[in-house]
């Protein structure tokens, strides 16, 4: 007997009454998940999806459209999965039910129903997790899914724990919901997926995933999503790549890195030592990367710049408190646009890669085995092509130099020196294991490789900043993943690229904070002007 095949695909909104259409559309922009601000937008029926032998689960896969938002392949797609249960009755108590993931009760053609979030709901975490590892149990009496439990907190996506499940290393899940979906491979699938294939143990194990099935119909903007197109996956037509959910293995006792990095700084305890294994494992991250995933092309500058530029003023134009920054982030952008043209012009070539993209602290768990990454869709907020493009790993240095300084500010450290060292001892950590991968490549001892010495104490941050990402003579394994030739970055330009990709970030996380949490948007404005008059 074949297996019934677990994911089913329709175009529009099949299984969607406009009554229960007409409820997420009131629903929706209330959710922490909601990736844009929801004036003016709206959510266009893409595809749906609906899982073999489960009668209630309905996935909407909705598009949104409105102002500043992009139409056709590059358009914002939604998941939404909906739990949808015919009711005779409405339920009468609002508090109890809004717990249970009640979203409304409405009257369709063909009756009563009940609308549940599908991201709180076990019955659609079963189904979820059953596609992502078929041939498993039942849901009346899945013992996978004992005690299940969604996280809560800020987060883009849902995260459900799945304590028991058990799996070649030991026990417990982590089956995350994909929120924003990304035409084509996920990156938070394919690159953990490579990485736990490569054998690299700083992410938590892949397990599976959830993916449209590949006969399923077009992408938007193709011809299997017009109108007159029922026939899904018909002749000639692309069928979407999207990736729905990722479950990996749980990492126990693991605590947030940024929880870790507060609750330090709110003592004024000394981080710098969980700081530096964080900078090994971010270095290592990048080799890891390098090697599973291969080298990217080389930096270009005009193109290089005109994206940090364009996203300069995209941050200007959303949030009006940045105005007086402009013509700073405008001079430091053309500091950096010479120094990178001359080496470049010069035969140096800077190497990209792929990259984490979007690290921070809360991006890294705490365990007795260690820092583990996780994460690695990308700045939610950014276009999937811009968020999976090679990049240098620079980008998420400074992203985890950021962090430190949210934490500092939120875990409200009294010690001026306490930022300045825990960043200080990322950027050795991170230095000196890239030193220690350069010199194992070359067969030499780590001492002997170019990057020098550990700043001694109480060196300041400018040097050791400097240090990171700098040229380091010869056959830098990035350089010999880009090819035969030359530089990475001389210190001066390394230096200031770090401080550009710094305030890149930190624009960013204005655009970000403006967006969700107004009363922190004072942290990364702060950082802007500290960076622009450094
Ligand atoms: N494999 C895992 N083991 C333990 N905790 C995890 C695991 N994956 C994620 N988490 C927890 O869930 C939170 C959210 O996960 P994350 O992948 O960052 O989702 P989001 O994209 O929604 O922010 C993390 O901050 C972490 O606390
Ligand atoms: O984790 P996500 O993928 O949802 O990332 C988004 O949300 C983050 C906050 O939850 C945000 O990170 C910013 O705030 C953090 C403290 O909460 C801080 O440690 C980060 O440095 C800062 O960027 C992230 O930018 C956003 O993409």
């Amino acid at each position: 007997m074949s297996p019934v095949p677990p994911v089913h695909v329709s175009p529009g909104a099949a299984h969607l009454s406009p009554e229960v259409l007409r409820l997420l559309d009131k629903w929706l922009p209330q959710q922490r998940w909601y990736p844009v601000p929801a004036e003016g937008v709206t959510h266009e029926p893409w595809l749906t999806v609906t899982f073999g032998g489960v009668a209630d689960v309905v996935v909407a896969l909705l598009r949104l459209a409105g102002p500043g938002l992009a139409a056709g392949d590059e358009s914002l797609v939604i998941q939404v999965p909906l739990v949808l249960t015919p009711t005779a009755e409405p339920e009468a108590d609002t508090a109890e039910t809004e717990e249970a993931g009640l979203i409304g009760t409405v009257t369709t053609a063909s009756g009563r129903v009940t609308v549940h979030d599908g991201g709180v709901h076990p019955v659609a975490w079963h189904a979820y997790f059953t596609a992502a590892l078929p041939g498993t149990c039942e849901p009346e009496d899945c013992a996978e899914l004992a005690g299940a439990r969604r996280i809560s907190g800020e987060q883009s996506n849902t995260s459900v724990v799945l304590p028991a499940l058990p799996h070649a290393t030991g026990r417990g899940g982590m089956l995350k919901i994909l929120r924003t979906v990304a035409l084509g491979p996920h990156p938070d699938v394919v690159i953990p997926a490579a990485l736990t294939r490569a054998g690299w143990d700083g992410v938590p194990r892949y397990l599976g995933s959830v993916e449209l099935p590949a006969d399923g119909p077009g992408a938007p903007g193709t011809a299997g999503d017009s109108e007159d197109s029922e026939d899904s996956g018909a002749a000639g037509e692309a069928p979407a790549r999207a990736h729905l959910a990722v479950l990996s293995e749980l990492v126990h006792e693991a605590t947030d890195g940024f929880e870790l990095a507060c609750a330090y700084a709110a003592r004024d305890e000394d981080f710098g030592e969980r700081a530096l294994e964080l900078g090994a494992v971010v270095a290592h991250l990048h080799t890891a990367l390098r090697e599973a995933l291969g080298p990217g092309p080389a930096l270009e500058p005009a193109g290089f710049m005109g994206v940090l530029r364009r996203r300069a003023a995209e941050a200007f134009a959303d949030v009006p408190a940045l105005a007086p920054h402009r013509a700073g982030v405008t001079a430091l952008y053309d500091s950096l646009s010479t120094r990178l043209s001359a080496v470049v012009d010069g035969g140096g070539v800077v190497a990209m890669q792929a990259i984490h993209g979007d690290l921070h602290l809360g991006q890294a768990l705490w365990s007795p085995g260690g820092w583990k990454v996780l994460d690695f869709e990308g700045e939610p907020q950014r276009p999937v092509a811009e968020r999976t493009a090679p990049d240098l790993p620079l980008r998420d240095v400074a992203g985890l130099l950021r962090s430190l300084d949210y934490a500092a500010a939120v875990g409200r450290a009294t010690d001026p020196q306490w930022v300045s060292h825990a960043q200080i001892s990322f950027l050795e950590g991170y230095r000196e294991a890239q030193s220690r991968v350069g010199a194992e490549e070359r067969g030499t001892r780590p001492e002997q490789s170019a990057a020098g010495p550990r700043p001694e104490e109480g060196e300041g941050y400018r040097e050791a900043q400097s240090r990171v990402g700098a040229e380091e003579r010869g056959t830098h394994p990035e350089r010999s993943a880009a090819g035969p030739h030359g530089t990475v970055l001389d210190v001066g330009t390394a230096e200031l690229m770090l401080r550009a990709l710094t305030v890149d970030k930190a624009l960013y996380e204005v655009v970000y904070e403006f967006r969700h949490r107004p009363a922190w948007m004072h942290i990364p404005l702060a950082a802007v002007e500290r960076v622009l008059s450094s």
